[in-house]
């Protein structure tokens, strides 16, 4: 439930909430009544989901552990978000694979996620939602060796214009993901298993 302080309330119950009236505009614009029983909690709803999707509060994202075992490679792999590419307003979900070798501690597991989903609440194209991904990693971990691939499908794509569902992947590889070799390659194998 959206919790509104008194005085912006006041502020959206004196005014109209600008959300909700572009909603009503929207629905009018495509021969829709706003008022037809159906549709008369749409606009609030609308407001609703816009406020949720681009206030995500991804909590605490710093909690780390002592490594135990120098030399090991964590990786966190089926990572489902989704997205609003910027073009369009159209969802994207995007399947992560994140990897980075620990410098002398550990991120908590959960951190992953939640760092990928505060980067995947906004407007985004999946390029970049992958490079923030990186780089927060590299941020929240102090390690230089961090690798995120991502996998996504766009409704943009699939179901308008082009109408071709298709698989978008691209990848973010630094330190010792940055050339072919064992990590780099046990994180590609990791994002595509073979069957
Ligand atoms: N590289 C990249 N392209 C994206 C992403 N999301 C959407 N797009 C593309 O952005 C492009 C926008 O192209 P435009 O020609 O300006 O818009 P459009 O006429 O709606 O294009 P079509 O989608 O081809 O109908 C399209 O090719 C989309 O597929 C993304 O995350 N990354
Ligand atoms: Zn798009």
């Amino acid at each position: 439930m959206t919790v509104i302080d008194n005085e912006q309330f006041q502020t959206r119950e004196a005014k109209g909430d600008p959300l909700e009236d572009l909603a009503r505009q929207l629905l009018a614009e495509i021969g829709e009544d706003p008022d037809r029983s159906g549709l008369k909690e749409t606009p609030a709803r609308f407001a609703r989901w816009w406020r949720e999707f681009t206030s995500y509060d991804p909590g605490e994202v710093g909690t780390h552990f002592p490594l135990y075992t120098e030399g090991q490679i964590v990786m966190v792999s089926d990572i489902n978000v989704w997205s609003l590419c910027e073009h369009h307003l159209l969802p994207f979900s995007c399947n992560l694979t994140v990897a980075y070798r620990p410098r002398g501690q550990v991120l908590g597991l959960s951190k992953f996620a939640r760092i990928s989903h505060r980067h995947a609440h906004r407007l985004q194209v999946q390029e970049r939602l992958v490079q923030n991904i990186a780089d927060e990693i590299t941020e929240a971990t102090g390690s230089e060796d961090v690798g995120v691939i991502g996998r996504g499908e766009h409704l943009c794509m699939s179901m308008r214009g082009v109408r071709t569902p298709a698989l978008m992947t691209c990848s973010v590889f630094k330190g010792i993901f940055q050339s072919y070799g064992p990590a780099r390659e046990e994180l590609v194998a990791i994002t595509f298993p073979r069957h």
